[in-house]
């Protein structure tokens, strides 16, 4: 694991990304790539990092589809991977990033159960935000099977928070609709229904995945549910809205190294 371990770590150091990572696990073995992710977020936590919830990942099918694999996985966030509406994201701090327009649910309480409910999940969460997650994968030309995404951390880089929190009385998260757009153009389209069939059926998933784990989700945790449609590309001087319906929009743009080395 310490291995693999160091070979991702190697390339987010370098920003290089690195070879595919399964062939250094045991072939298909979901367990050893948890375990890989395991030590990152260990690791994270020692340096001072805070933990602040999970993401989900590979819950639509057409994420599937572009990634040949048939059932979620997740990943830690920390809060030094939250980027705030209005601040670009720097040029270099990532090494393949794309876009995902999803669905984050803020927690109010603890959910400690292994086989949660839906009253259980409605009841524990605070509110709801449309969110962005900026994907990476250190591994070079994103050649990941499963194994690959979770020993890197589900493959998360960082994530943009809208800033208008809605209650879940307010909004029906399986029949939201998604756009999402780069520089003004439709890139994205989704609904909540191509999250795992809603976001609330995937954070039931990652609930009682942690739990189970004997690490469950807490109170003020951030959950972002997976991707309401395909992921895109993203590029320095790109800007990207998602505009979730019942949820409202978040924005973010990707700083070009000219116009850092501008000062913009
Ligand atoms: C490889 C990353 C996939 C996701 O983040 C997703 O499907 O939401």
């Amino acid at each position: 694991m310490t291995e693999v371990a160091a070979v991702l770590e190697e390339a987010a150091r370098t920003g290089a990304p690195c070879a595919p990572v399964r062939s250094l696990l045991p072939k298909a073995d979901i367990e050893a790539a948890y375990a890989v992710q395991r030590l990152y977020v260990e690791r994270g936590i020692a340096a001072g990092r805070r933990l602040v919830g999970r993401k989900i990942g590979l819950t639509s099918p057409a994420v599937q589809r572009q990634l040949g694999v048939d059932q979620p996985d997740f990943g830690a966030l920390f809060a030094d991977m939250a980027v705030p509406e209005g601040v670009p994201v720097a040029s270099g701090l990532l090494l393949q990033p794309k876009v995902e327009a999803e669905v984050a649910l803020v927690l109010g309480t603890d959910l400690p159960h292994r086989d949660p409910t839906v009253a259980d999940l409605l009841r524990a969460t605070a509110f709801a935000l449309p969110a962005l997650e900026i994907v990476d994968s250190r591994i070079a030309d994103w050649d990941i099977t499963i194994v690959d995404t979770i020993a890197d951390n589900a493959s998360c880089g960082l994530y943009v928070l809208g800033g208008t929190p809605v209650p879940l009385e307010r909004v029906d998260l399986r029949s939201v609709t998604m756009t999402l757009t780069k520089n003004g153009e439709t890139v994205s389209e989704g609904t909540g229904a191509d999250c795992l069939g809603s976001p609330l059926t995937a954070a039931l998933w990652l609930a009682s995945t942690l739990a189970g784990l004997g690490d469950p989700l807490r109170a003020g945790d951030i959950v972002l549910t997976g991707a309401l449609g395909p992921m895109a590309v993203a590029a320095g001087g790109d800007e990207f809205t998602a505009h979730i319906e019942g949820l409202g929009t978040v924005t973010t743009t990707f700083a070009s190294a000219a116009t850092e080395g501008a000062g913009a």
